[in-house]
């Protein structure tokens, strides 16, 4: 299998896109940073492309809500690319990353086919609880719940990251919790923020700064039914070279790569 195409969307006010293209890169994948409006004016730019990542950043300002008006954009203009990538033949993959994941959410594809009232969204991202913008490493586990390797596509073998997050409105909020525990059932609530490198998923809401934002059931990161499209608000693409980590100097042993890394070549290797 020839290495996987990449496009990771640019639309004004992304910022996390070179660092994404390298993540992708040191991976094993061929990455190419396109902006929003190149498609628009070419449908068939979206066939070169195996991976669709929306990256993180403040797309339009954060306008409105952080994410609408990007998701907006691809309801109405891009529906096609969207509805190849996320339902298509189901041999693609997409990622969103923070401002990705929130893009992800408002479109609604994180949360398809799970029971909510008709015209009601079952989940959203809300402000963090204390109302600021949070910058800091957090410990996050996976949740094995949809099997011994877990639902998500792009979490495999992974049990435990070191990642940064950096949002305002990253706090994951079920309408209801028939529809957390839905999700949570199915091991679509596949990343959970933790207290430390040794602890695993819990369900109850876990104090701050552990969750850094309040989320119901510390989710850091949803997946679809499939497992193939699944958005995160932590960065790994900020954390794949060990020297990323704020202890690097201090650590003895270093390890080889970032924690971040092994999500991204989980997506590579899925093509082989
Ligand atoms: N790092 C990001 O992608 C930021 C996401 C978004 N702008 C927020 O603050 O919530």
């Amino acid at each position: 299998m020839p290495r996987p195409r990449v496009l990771v969307l640019r639309a004004p006010g992304t910022n996390c896109d070179e660092e994404t293209a390298y993540a992708f890169e040191r991976a094993g994948a061929e990455c190419e940073r396109v902006h929003v409006n190149r498609l628009a004016e070419n449908a068939a730019l979206k066939d070169r492309y195996q991976i669709l990542c929306v990256p993180g950043g403040f797309s339009y300002g954060d306008d409105i809500a952080a994410g609408r008006i990007l998701a907006t954009r691809l309801q109405n203009h891009l529906a096609d690319l969207v509805d190849t990538f996320v339902h298509g033949k189901g041999d693609r993959l997409v990622l969103g990353i923070c401002n990705g994941m929130q893009v992800l959410m408002r479109l609604g594809v994180l949360t398809e086919n799970v029971a909510a009232a008709e015209g009601e969204q079952p989940a959203t991202l809300a402000w963090n609880n204390h109302g600021r913008f949070e910058d800091r490493w957090v410990h996050l586990a996976t949740d094995t719940a949809g099997g011994e390797q877990g639902a998500c596509a792009f979490l495999r073998g992974i049990r435990h990251m070191y990642l940064p997050m950096a949002h305002a409105e990253g706090k994951f909020v079920a309408r209801s919790e028939a529809v957390l525990d839905e999700l949570k059932q199915a091991g679509r609530l596949c990343l959970r923020y933790t207290r430390d490198a040794d602890s695993g998923v819990e369900d109850n809401v876990i104090e701050f700064p552990a969750n850094p934002n309040g989320a119901d059931a510390n989710v850091a990161g949803v997946c679809d039914a499939s497992g193939r499209v699944f958005g995160l608000m932590p960065h790994p693409e900020r954390h794949i070279d060990p020297t990323q980590h704020p202890y690097w100097t201090r650590r003895t042993k270093q390890p080889e790569v970032g924690d971040g890394l092994a999500m991204f070549q989980n997506a590579v290797n899925w093509f082989e």
